[in-house]
């Protein structure tokens, strides 16, 4: 019973504040609103003519590239799509789209599909209308034979 003969206790180095961990993550109230998650722009019903969706400035499109960030948008002719989920399902595979993220790809859209893909295919995504988002690429020209498409014939 040595222990019960123990007179003095032992030792003990006391943890100082350079000792405890830091936290490695953020309470949710202490996180910046600027970095709270965007919202989602719900899909407009089929019925929706392009002219009644509601309008949404180009510079909230180019924040959307992600579903992290409020979902992946596109904008083909001023009309905006979220293509969150129809990515996995593109034919053409999702790399592409992505490459297009939060920016109008009007011109390249029109180069691989038909006004059927786009009724089909891209009319449920339809989120909203805009204005002014950026091409990041400029067209270039369209020829048959020699000749340019949209030159005047004469
Ligand atoms: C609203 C967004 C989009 C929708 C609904 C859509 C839909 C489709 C569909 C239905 C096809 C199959 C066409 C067929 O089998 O004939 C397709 C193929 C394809 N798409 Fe998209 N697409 C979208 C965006 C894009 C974008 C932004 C690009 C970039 C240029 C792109 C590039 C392609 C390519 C390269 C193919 C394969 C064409 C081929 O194999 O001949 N798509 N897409």
């Amino acid at each position: 019973m040595g222990w019960l003969k123990r007179t003095s206790h032992p030792t003990v180095n006391h943890a100082t504040s350079e000792d405890i961990p830091k936290p490695t993550s953020a309470h949710i109230e202490h996180i910046p609103s600027g970095t709270a998650p965007l919202p989602r722009y719900p899909a407009a019903p089929l019925s929706t003519p392009d002219a009644a969706l509601q309008f949404i400035p180009a510079e909230e499109i180019a924040k959307r590239t992600s579903a992290e960030s409020g979902g992946l948008l596109i904008v083909v002719d001023d009309i905006v799509y979220d293509c969150t989920q129809f990515l996995s399902e593109h034919p053409g595979g999702e790399q592409v789209i992505r490459s297009f993220a939060g920016t109008d790809c009007s011109w390249q859209f029109w180069r691989f599909h038909g006004k059927k893909e786009m009724q089909e295919f891209g009319r449920p995504l339809r989120v909203a209308r805009t204005a002014g988002a950026k091409n990041r690429f400029k067209e270039p020209p369209r020829y048959i034979g020699l000749r340019r498409l949209g030159d005047e014939w004469d």
